[in-house]
């Protein structure tokens, strides 16, 4: 059994605040044991629209909310503490005639060693009646391909973000690449709020596998650190008062929730769960989905 931890955060528009917080959390987690902390979608900053997206991204390199959490786990790391980081970040797209980012989730050994790199399949074009207006692809290119799972301390990991947790296709093609875990680092509305655990849960009893949910909560500081100008507001609902859904979690290949962040509070705080491989093995015995499908031969494709 290994220790896991999810962080909740309400990240700003500065991504040096936001990995002064998110170093804190990963100082909380290795307090706690934890073996890997799974960090939101967008830990790095929350833009007001998607010029000030485009404008505040930074590469891996230079990012200083990276640096932040490199430094932070290399002097864990020095004084015999360790922990792997898995955190949402955007990055610009190389090459990219519309000048957009990338919005990633990147995988961080104890080092701060730059493991893995998945970017985000599904992009929220989204127009919800009496609800926000969202058209992540302003902003950012989509990704075009599946990371396939990897060995981390607690078990094989799958990476996905938010807005593809409606798309089960995902979900089923890493458990079928041998996944055991699954997270969804994210920063969910408030309007969609409801079918957020749901989503979790069900992918987590679909897959037999567990499912991380880290997520941004609270009123974000979109305009902390702009200095003016990069905010100019140029696409509607995106404004000062984006407010995000939380209900971080950690559920179990039954669709339990193990733990759960407080939804009474918005200051970035963390759960933790144990991840126990056997429980995984047993579902999976018990009820062989996987040797039961019938993708190919009925439906034309085994995801
Ligand atoms: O790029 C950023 O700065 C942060 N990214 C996000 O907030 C993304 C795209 S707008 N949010 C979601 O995918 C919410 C999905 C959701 O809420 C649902 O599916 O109901």
């Amino acid at each position: 059994m290994v220790l896991v931890a999810a962080g909740q955060l309400c990240s700003s528009s500065s991504l040096k605040e936001n990995g002064l917080r998110a170093a804190a959390l990963i100082r909380r987690a290795v307090a706690q044991n934890a073996k890997i902390i799974f960090l939101p979608e967008a830990a790095d900053y929350i833009a007001s629209n998607a010029t000030h997206s485009k404008a505040l991204a930074q590469s891996y390199e230079t990012s200083p909310f990276i640096e932040t959490i490199r430094a932070t786990l290399k002097e864990l790391h020095c004084g015999g503490q360790s922990i792997q980081v898995a955190v949402g970040i955007h990055e610009p797209a190389a090459n990219d005639p519309l000048q957009r980012t990338k919005n990633t989730l990147v995988y961080l050994d104890a080092d701060g060693e730059l493991l893995h790199r998945y970017q985000k399949l599904h992009l929220f074009d989204v127009d919800i009646p009496n609800g926000p207006i969202l058209k992540e692809s302003n902003s950012v290119q989509p990704g075009s391909e599946v990371l396939p799972p990897f060995d981390t301390p607690a078990g094989k990991l799958g990476l996905a973000i938010c807005y593809d947790l409606r798309f089960p296709e995902l979900a089923l093609r890493l458990r079928t690449l041998g996944a055991e875990i699954l997270t969804y680092p994210s920063a969910w509305t408030m309007k969609t709020g409801p079918h957020f655990q749901v989503l979790g849960r069900s992918m987590a009893i679909l897959t037999q596998s567990y499912v991380v949910l880290p997520a941004q909560k609270g009123v974000h500081d979109v305009l902390a650190d702009t200095k003016g100008s990069a905010a100019a507001p140029d696409t509607p609902a995106i404004g000062s008062k984006r407010e995000s859904y939380g209900h971080t979690c950690i559920i179990d290949p039954n669709g339990t929730i193990l733990a759960e962040c407080s939804d009474a509070s918005d200051a970035d705080q963390l759960c933790v769960a144990d991840i126990d491989l056997d429980v995984v093995d047993k579902m999976r015995t018990n009820m062989p989905l996987w040797s039961q499908r019938r993708g190919e031969e009925v439906f034309g494709y085994f995801p």
